[in-house]
């Protein structure tokens, strides 16, 4: 049920591409008739053994069709997973060197274009239809992807960091991995669909979607013999791994460089895997320097039926990338894997397992208690003939001798010394070949350390996982924190300018502030030396009024006359009037001139000097002073009236004048007011307002004052004009006293 065989490694050779034609598309490969050698042509690098090319189990062409590559490389693979066996197929090769067009195909619709993961797929359900009817089986899938050494599912994308268990009955597995139930090749297809979204992809310079990651396709077929009650399971796994090319050639940079990296790690792990697989002298082999090599352990050297496609560029452009992959290719295939079915026996087979069980342990009993017999003869001193001596093919011998011997017999310990028991190996080799098959990872410890040491293995990688996913949890927020960081720096520093914009502002408000108050305090003042103005001015006001008060009563004193006084103004007036004109005094002149030669008569002799004519003059004279006298009191009337009209006038002004000194001074406590309790720029406001105020306050005043004057001084020339008229007046009245006597 075992049997050891070599890697199958098969080289693919894909068309030159559009860069390596425009770069240098000359095709440095060639290829032998029966299709198993690649030469390299004109290689300086190549020497040695390599100038005769590298011989492959098989080589394909640039130009071959998927189907070949799936019939000669993949389709027995099939067979024997149905079969029980564990199955690999990798694709190992430098960025857009065709792994993912091999595996998985450019369009898995295509009949002619769909790659070797589709046809495994169809070929598994073909050959589960095809098979006996007592045959059962159950097909799951799995997808998984190695990403920067952390295992993704990608059928539960969130499911990163998966990790790698081993078990005595399970083998190596991915823990925790989930897998889907299939039926059909559709299903299987609607799985790959989505777990390839899900793969991690950039654009090189090389391949404008390349893969990352190292992705595993993981196909299980349980297989029941529903008559027998046997089972068989056969896991297959699909890898397509990441590009084997170095960094530089890529074009990758920033997280891409990175990634190369820890890509190239893991591939450098699988080539020291292989290393170490193919040098008789190297007894440790590194499977768990990487994650790719752990779960691949059973294919490389283990329990699989392994193939490996390398595949190739034949453009000279890439040519040293070529001659490594080639040599990839020639180191693994020496390597030697040993398949066994992975069985879990039925009840039939069991009991048949149990009853040579028990017939070699009955074998074996007596075969111990003949060796025992013997050996107490020996021990006491006795002999036994050589043909007598026990031996495993006739137990019974040593027995018979014993029964010949006197001591008792007793239970030997040393049982290494005992000749190997074909039975017993026989049994030994066939529990072995039924259960899992033991990884070789774990040299030099028995069964039971071995166990112990898988389980704290086991226990020590959940908890790595465990304190990795705290650590992302950490770094997620700590980038999170660092990008909080640096928005708050960002805003400090925003803020601090705007600080320092809004500390300039408030510099140059608190100026403004000092200048308003500064212009306040300049109001202030103003304000009181108004005030004091405003006092004089009441004052000035009062003095005034009091002024006015006086001429009043000194006009209500000429008013109070009686009408004859007023006559006799009237006359002065006209007496003034004929004054002014000269008419009055030449009248007074003539009078006077003829009372004065009439003085100078003797009062006997006057009768008998005045002559008629003299007479008749004095009287007509008499007659021209009394309408002279009438005329003048007239306009002394007139005259009064138009001082009273003036009068009248100069109350109406005073009141005006003091309702304009009432709305001022109102007007100014409530500037003052206004003052005290508005703002700044209300302040300003107030002060040109006031300073409005002041000039129209002071333009009135003056305009008062100076009409006051004027009415001060017309009422001085009345009252001059009424005094003229007075003496005028009395000078008149004596004159026609005179004259009547
Ligand atoms: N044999 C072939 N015939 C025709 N075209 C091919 C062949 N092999 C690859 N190609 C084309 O070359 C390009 C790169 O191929 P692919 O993506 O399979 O490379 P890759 O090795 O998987 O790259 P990476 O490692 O970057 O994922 C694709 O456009 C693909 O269609």
């Amino acid at each position: 049920m075992a049997s050891s065989t070599n890697i199958k490694v098969v080289c693919r050779f894909r068309p030159p591409n559009a860069l390596e034609l425009r770069e240098g598309g000359d095709i440095v490969v060639a290829f032998d008739e029966n299709l198993q050698t690649v030469q390299m042509k004109n290689s300086q690098a190549v020497s040695g053994p390599e100038k005769d090319g590298f011989t492959f189990d098989r080589v394909f062409p640039m130009g071959t069709k998927q189907h070949e590559v799936f019939d000669y490389g993949v389709k027995d693979i099939v067979k024997d997973v149905l079969d029980g066996y564990n199955g690999t197929v990798f694709a190992y090769g430098q960025t857009g060197s065709g792994k993912t067009f091999t595996m998985m195909g450019a369009d898995i619709d295509s009949s002619d274009l769909k790659g070797i993961i589709p046809r495994i797929t169809e070929q598994i359900f073909k050959s589960i239809v095809e098979s006996d009817s007592h045959l059962e089986y159950v097909v799951k899938v799995s997808y998984l992807e190695i990403y920067l050494e952390r295992i993704r599912d990608l059928l539960a994308p969130q499911n990163d960091n998966l990790q790698v268990h081993e078990e005595k009955s399970r083998g190596v597995y991915v823990k925790n991995l989930s897998d889907y139930y299939v039926s059909s090749a559709r299903e299987v297809y609607e799985i790959m669909r989505q777990g390839g979204a899900a793969r991690v992809v950039t654009s090189t310079n090389m391949n404008a979607e390349s893969s990352r990651s190292h992705s595993i396709f993981l196909i299980t077929i349980q297989q029941r013999n529903t008559e027998t009650g046997a089972q068989k399971s056969g896991n297959l796994y699909l890898v397509d791994l990441a590009g084997s090319e170095k960094v530089g050639k890529t074009g990758a940079s920033g997280q891409t460089l990175e990634e190369a990296k820890k890509i190239n790690k893991s591939l450098s792990a699988l080539g020291m895997v292989i290393n170490a697989l193919t040098d008789s002298k190297v007894k440790h082999i590194p499977y768990r320097d990487s994650k790719l090599t752990r779960i691949l352990q059973e294919s490389l050297g283990g329990n699989s039926r392994t193939t490996l496609i390398i595949n190739c560029s034949p453009s000279q452009y890439n040519e040293s990338e070529t001659l490594s992959t080639l040599r990839f290719g020639i180191r693994a295939k020496s390597i030697k894997n040993t398949a066994r079915v992975n069985a879990e026996l039925s009840p039939l087979e069991l009991k048949g397992l149990l009853s040579k069980a028990q017939l070699a342990n009955t074998r074996h009993l007596s075969y111990i208690q003949s060796l025992e017999a013997e050996l107490a003869i020996w021990r006491a001193g006795g002999h036994v003939e050589p043909s007598e001596w026990t031996s495993a093919d006739k137990p019974t011998t040593g027995a018979a001798a014993a029964k010949k011997a006197t001591s008792s017999p007793t239970l030997s310990t040393t049982r290494s010394m005992t000749p190997v028991n074909p039975i017993l190996e026989g049994l030994r080799s066939e529990i072995i070949i039924d259960s899992r098959p033991q990884t070789p990872t774990v040299v030099g410890l028995d069964k039971d350390e071995r166990e112990e040491f898988l389980r704290r293995e086991n226990e020590l990688s959940d908890q790595l996982a465990e304190r990795e996913s705290l650590l992302n949890a950490a770094e997620k927020l700590t980038k999170e924190l660092r990008e909080e960081l640096a928005y708050l720096k960002e805003q400090e520093a925003a803020a601090s300018k705007e600080n320092k914009s809004m500390s300039t502002q408030l510099n140059e408000l608190r100026l403004q502030v000092e200048r308003l108050d500064y212009d306040n305090k300049e109001g202030i003042i103003t304000i009181d030396i108004l005030k004091e103005q405003n006092q004089d001015a009441k004052s000035e006001l009062e003095e005034l009024k009091k002024v006015i008060t006086d001429l009043r009563s000194t006009q209500r004193d000429a008013s109070a006359e009686d009408k004859e006084k007023r006559k006799q103004e009237k006359m002065a007036l006209m007496m003034a009037k004929f004054d002014a004109q000269g008419t009055f005094s030449e009248k007074d002149e003539q009078l006077r001139q003829l009372l004065a030669k009439l003085d100078t008569i003797d009062t006997a002799d006057a009768l008998s000097t005045l002559s008629v004519d003299d007479i008749v003059a004095a009287r007509r004279q008499l007659t021209e002073s009394h309408s002279l006298v009438r005329e003048t009191v007239d306009r002394l009337r007139q005259s009064q009236e138009e001082n009273e009209m003036v009068t009248r006038r100069r109350d109406e002004l005073e009141a005006r004048f003091l309702s304009l000194e009432a709305d001022y001074e109102e007007l100014l406590e409530k500037t003052i007011h206004d003052e005290e309790t508005s703002n700044a720029d209300i302040v300003e406001s107030m002060a040109e307002f006031k300073n409005k105020l002041e000039m129209q306050y002071a333009a009135k005043r003056d305009a008062n004052i100076s009409e006051v004057a004027d009415l001060k001084q017309q009422l001085e020339l009345k009252s001059n004009e009424i005094r003229t008229l007075n003496a005028s007046i009395d000078s008149l009245k004596s004159v026609n006293e005179e004259l009547k006597v």
